[in-house]
């Protein structure tokens, strides 16, 4: 293991944080293996943390934390990134390892220039490409990880031994970890990710709207429970989100709309051919996700 012995600092203690120091501390076979550390701007959230089984020690006081620190996984929102950075700089070991959890991996890169004068070697981005609409440490999951992919955008100056310890964490928890270069990851991930979330919270807004006593959520069925839960996400990361790859949202979000116009044309216009053939390519993608969905869980 290549974290054996090792301090493990989680900085942020919400949803990803929580559940990653659950997870690793349900999977490991003594406590001599390594130590989870745990830090949160309040108290009250290191002691949950500490009485829940997701860090062996916390604080709310950084130094004292990062200090001891020989991987630091920041887990806090995109626009927390840069000042969490600016933090722990002063504390850091000579030969600490850095990762993250955020979804947005240009904006680590530019985070971490601007603290660091470039991007260190030692520092690893990653991205779980798991989750929920739930935040905080409350919603802590030891599960959450598992067979789910992590991607991590190291560049070719990046350490060998860093990039194997952080895909070594992610795999101990259960994950499958790829590699992607960076530009690539945000433009999928405003795609499959980004992209879904917009299109939940404005659909939900749209549906408020229209009924002032909330009468219509009445009469929901399913598929308006499946296609917008996840617009009870969490608004501060969310935003962040938006704000961080607003470029790649905005292109992906255009041909959005183009296609949505062409369904609303052919709607208009009673053009049963185009509404069936969108419909049914539509049909055939999903079923082909549902597919890739069954193999990933076979792995
Ligand atoms: N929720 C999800 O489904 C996923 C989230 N992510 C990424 O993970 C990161 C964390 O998200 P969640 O854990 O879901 O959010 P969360 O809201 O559950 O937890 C974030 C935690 O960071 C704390 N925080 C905020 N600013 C901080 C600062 N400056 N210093 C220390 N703590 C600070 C908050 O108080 C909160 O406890 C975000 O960057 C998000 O983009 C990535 C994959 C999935
Ligand atoms: O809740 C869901 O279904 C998600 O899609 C979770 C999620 C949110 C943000 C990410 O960057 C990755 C995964």
């Amino acid at each position: 293991m290549l974290f054996y012995n090792k301090n493990i600092l989680i900085v942020g203690l919400g949803l990803m944080g929580a559940s990653l120091g659950q997870a690793l501390i349900k999977r490991r076979q003594s406590k001599d293996d390594f130590k989870v550390l745990g830090y949160a701007r309040k108290q009250q959230t290191v002691d949950i943390a500490l009485d829940n089984c997701i860090i062996d020690q916390g604080s709310s006081d950084l130094e004292s934390m990062a200090k001891q620190a020989d991987i630091i996984v920041l887990c806090v929102p995109m626009l927390s990134i840069e000042s969490s950075l600016q933090a722990i700089k002063p504390f850091l070991k000579d030969q600490v390892i850095l990762t993250d959890v955020g979804s947005v991996k240009d904006e680590v890169i530019r985070a971490s220039k601007k603290v660091f004068g470039n991007m260190p070697n030692y520092f690893v981005p990653g991205h779980p490409i798991a989750g929920a609409e739930k935040s905080g440490v409350m919603a802590a999951n030891s599960e959450l990880y598992d067979c789910h992919q992590v991607i991590l955008t190291p560049d070719i100056y990046t350490d060998k031994i860093a990039l194997n310890t952080i895909e070594s964490i992610w795999k101990f928890v259960g994950a499958h970890v790829v590699e992607m270069n960076v530009e690539h990851h945000d433009h999928v991930l405003a795609a499959t990710s980004h992209l879904p979330h917009l299109l939940a919270f404005s659909l939900v807004n749209t549906l408020n709207h229209r009924s002032e006593n909330r009468e219509i959520f009445h009469y929901a069925a399913g598929g308006f429970r499946d296609f917008t839960r996840i617009a009870a996400s969490e608004t501060t990361m969310w935003h962040d989100i938006f704000k961080c790859n607003k470029d790649a949202l905005l292109e992906v979000l255009n041909s959005f709309t183009a296609d949505l116009d062409i369904l609303k044309e052919a709607i208009s216009s009673n053009d049963e051919q185009t509404i069936k053939s969108v419909l049914s390519e539509a049909k055939t993608a999903r079923e082909y996700f549902t597919e890739v969905l069954q193999a990933r869980s076979n792995k």
